[in-house]
C-alpha cells in the first residue's frame, strides 16, 4: 500500500538534528490514505521526535513531509490539521466527555448546531453516548482513552498521529482495545502512524510497521515480512518472543534460529542438556545448554524429554549475520 501517487504521507530524507546530535538520521517513510503504520523500537530510539517533527511541533533539520505531494514545512501544527493523541489523555477534570468535546470546536468558532451535529455522531461511533455527561474522573481508563480518540478524530484531521497511547492501561485493556481502536482508526481516509515500543501491539494494530534504532530506520514492511525475513540482526532480535538464538558456530557469520525452529531430533546436528522449562499453556519454553551456549526452544506441552536429547533445524530456517555489522548475510 506505498503511496506511489502521492496521495497519503511522505516523509522523505527526515533529519533532526540538536546541539550537534542526530536523533533522526534521513527517514524515508510512507503511508498510505487508510493505512496505519506502527512506528515501534527501542526507547529512545526517535519515534516520538518522527511524530512531532509531522505535527510540526518541531522544526525538522532536512528532509520533507509531504501530504498528499504538498510539503508541509513551514506551516503550523493547526494549518496541518494533524491529530494527535498521547499516553496522558489530557482531559479538562471540570468538563463532562461532552464538554471536553465540544471545547475544541467552540475555540475554532464553529456554530453551536454543527459542533452539536458532529459530537453526537462522533459519540455514537465511539460508542460514549451514555457517558456524555459524565467527567473523567468517573470513567475508566479505556474510556477515558475513548474520549480522547473522540476528541481528536471530531476535529476531522488529514492525518492521525498515536504516540503510546494505550500505555497507561493494563495488558488485558490493551489487548482489548487493540481490535476497537484498529476499526476507529485504519480504513479512513487518514494516514495513521501509532508509535509503539511493544511489539504485540504494533502487529495487532498496524498494516506495516518501521522499526527505528538509534534514529535509524531498519526496517519497514509487514509485520510477517519483518518476522521471516529480517533485514539485519537487530531487527531478527527486535521481534519475536522468545527472541531469537543467535548462535557463532562457524568464523565469519553468525547463524539466526527462532525458538519454534529449533527442534528435538535424535539426528539433530547438537547435543543439549535441559536446564529448565517454562509453561505456556499449549507451548513450552525449553531452555537447553550446548556447545554453542543457552538454546531456547518452543515446542509442544506434549513433547516427550528424550534421555539425551539433540537439536536440530530445517535449513529453510537459517537467517545468517555478520558478526560484525549485524548485516543479513545470504544463506
Ligand atoms: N529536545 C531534545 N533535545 C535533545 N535531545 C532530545 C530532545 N528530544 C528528545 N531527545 C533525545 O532524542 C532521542 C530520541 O527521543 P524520542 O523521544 O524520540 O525517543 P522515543 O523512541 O520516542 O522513546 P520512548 O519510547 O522512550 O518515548 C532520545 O535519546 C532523547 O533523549
Amino acid at each position: 500500500m506505498s503511496s506511489s501517487s502521492g496521495a497519503g504521507l511522505e516523509l522523505r530524507q527526515l533529519c533532526r538534528e540538536v546541539g550537534g546530535r542526530c536523533l533522526l538520521d534521513r527517514l524515508d517513510l510512507q503511508v498510505a490514505p487508510g493505512e496505519c503504520v506502527a512506528l515501534l523500537g527501542p526507547s529512545g530510539c526517535g519515534k516520538s521526535t518522527t511524530l512531532r517533527l509531522v505535527a510540526g511541533l518541531d522544526p525538522a533539520s532536512g528532509g520533507q513531509v509531504l501530504l498528499d505531494g504538498v510539503d508541509l514545512s513551514g506551516r503550523s501544527p493547526g494549518e496541518r490539521q494533524v491529530a494527535m493523541v498521547f499516553q496522558s489523555y489530557a482531559l479538562y477534570p471540570h468538563l463532562s466527555v461532552e464538554g471536553n468535546l465540544d471545547l475544541g470546536l467552540k475555540v475554532r468558532g464553529m456554530a453551536p448546531r454543527e459542533r452539536q451535529r458532529r459530537i453526537d455522531a462522533t459519540l455514537e461511533l465511539l460508542q460514549l453516548g451514555e457517558l456524555r455527561q459524565r467527567r473523567p474522573a468517573q470513567l475508566s481508563g479505556g474510556q477515558r482513552q475513548r474520549v480522547a480518540l473522540a476528541r481528536a478524530l471530531l476535529r476531522q484531521p488529514r492525518i492521525v498521529l498515536l504516540d503510546e497511547p494505550m500505555s497507561n492501561l493494563d495488558a488485558q485493556l490493551r489487548e482489548d482495545l487493540r481490535p476497537e481502536l484498529r476499526r476507529l482508526l485504519c480504513g479512513r481516509e487518514q494516514p495513521v502512524i501509532y508509535v509503539t515500543h511493544d511489539q504485540q501491539e504494533a502487529v495487532g494494530m498496524a498494516d506495516r510497521i518501521a522499526l527505528l534504532e538509534a534514529g535509524r530506520l531498519q526496517q519497514v514492511g509487514s509485520p510477517r515480512d519483518l518476522y521471516t525475513n529480517p533485514a539485519n540482526r537487530f531487527v531478527a532480535s527486535f521481534l519475536g518472543r522468545p527472541a531469537i538464538n543467535l548462535l557463532t558456530i562457524e568464523p565469519g557469520r553468525q547463524l539466526g534460529l527462532r525458538p519454534e525452529h529449533l527442534r528435538l531430533d535424535d539426528d539433530g546436528a547438537v547435543a543439549a542438556r535441559l536446564l529448565r522449562k517454562e509453561w505456556w499453556g499449549h507451548q513450552q519454553l525449553l531452555w537447553f545448554d550446548s556447545p554453542w551456549g543457552t538454546l531456547r526452544v518452543l515446542t509442544t506441552a506434549e513433547a516427550p524429554m528424550p534421555p539425551e536429547p539433540r537439536l536440530g533445524w530445517q535449513r529453510q530456517h537459517e537467517l545468517w549475520f555478520d558478526p560484525e555489522s549485524g548485516a543479513r548475510l545470504a544463506a
